[in-house]
This record gives structure tokens, C-alpha cells and sequence, in this order.
């Protein structure tokens, strides 16, 4: 688990939650400025996800816990993040991961009757490199 201080989301919904989660997989950069991260090669990715809103759900949940995992690790656990659709036209960074869960998650969220919207995402990609991926207001339900 990332068990840290996380950076924060600043807003004034009501409820926050945060959902740590980690997968490990495999990538590449093939670009030239990528140096050896040219090569295929694995880590283990930590997440952290912050979800917010003024609704909860008729079971007193703003979203479920599980439904983060499922969605996230299920999809990307022991895959070659290159593999996915998502990744055709671009490159598995952090950054451009951060970005593609951030709109998975959101994707469902908008299906929810509750309305939440998901703050930030942090991708951690190794001991001392991650990345904090925030949406724009325009973005968000
Ligand atoms: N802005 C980005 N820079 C780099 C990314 C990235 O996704 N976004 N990715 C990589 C590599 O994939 C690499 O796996 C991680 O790089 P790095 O943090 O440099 O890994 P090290 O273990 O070598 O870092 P130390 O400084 O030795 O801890 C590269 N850059
Ligand atoms: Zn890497």
C-alpha cells in the first residue's frame, strides 16, 4: 500500500474517499528520449484515488471500494500496459496512465445515480518516481 502523506485535492464536496490499490505490469517507451525505458521491463504500480460528492448511494456508499479494484486491477494486473487499446496511439507513461484511469473512473461514476466525481488519481511507478492526476473543472459531471 502507499501508505504516505498523498498530495490533496482542494474542493467542498461533503464526502471524500480514498482508495489505495496497486497491480504490477509490464511496459515500454519506445521513444528515443526514453533511454532505457526503451526496454521492456516491469514495476508495481500504486494507486491512489480520491472520489468525491455530496450523495451517497441508497446503501450509504459514495462509491463501493471494490468497484475501484475491480476496474483498475483487473484490467491492468499482470498485462503489458502497451497491450491495451488505450496505449495504440501512445505511450504507457505515468502520466498517460494516470490519465486513462482517471477516465475509466469516471466513466462509471457518471452511470451512478449519486453523481460522484473522481478528484485525483496518483500513479506511483517506482520508489521515487509518481505522478498526480487532476481534472480539469470542464471535465468533471
Ligand atoms: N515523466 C516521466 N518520466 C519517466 C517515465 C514516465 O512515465 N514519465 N518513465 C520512466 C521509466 O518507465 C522508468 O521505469 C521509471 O524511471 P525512474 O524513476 O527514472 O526509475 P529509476 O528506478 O531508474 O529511478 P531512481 O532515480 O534510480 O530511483 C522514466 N522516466
Ligand atoms: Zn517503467
Amino acid at each position: 500500500m502507499m501508505q504516505q502523506f498523498y498530495p490533496t485535492a482542494t474542493h467542498n464536496f461533503q464526502f471524500e474517499l480514498n482508495k489505495d490499490l496497486h497491480f504490477s505490469a509490464a511496459h515500454f517507451i519506445p521513444s528515443e528520449d526514453a533511454g532505457k525505458c526503451r526496454m521492456m521491463h516491469g514495476h508495481t504500480y500504486h494507486l491512489n484515488i480520491t472520489i468525491a460528492g455530496n450523495e451517497l448511494d441508497a446503501t450509504g456508499f459514495l462509491i463501493d471500494f471494490k468497484l475501484l479494484k475491480e476496474l483498475i486491477h483487473k484490467k491492468y494486473d499482470h498485462s503489458v500496459l502497451n497491450d491495451h487499446a488505450e496505449f495504440a496511439t501512445k505511450f504507457p507513461t505515468t502520466e498517460l496512465l494516470a490519465q486513462q484511469v482517471w477516465q475509466s473512473i469516471q466513466h462509471v461514476l457518471k452511470t451512478k445515480s449519486n453523481r460522484p466525481d473522481c478528484l485525483q488519481v496518483i500513479v506511483r511507478e517506482t520508489p521515487t518516481s509518481y505522478v498526480v492526476y487532476r481534472p480539469r473543472k470542464e471535465d468533471l459531471s
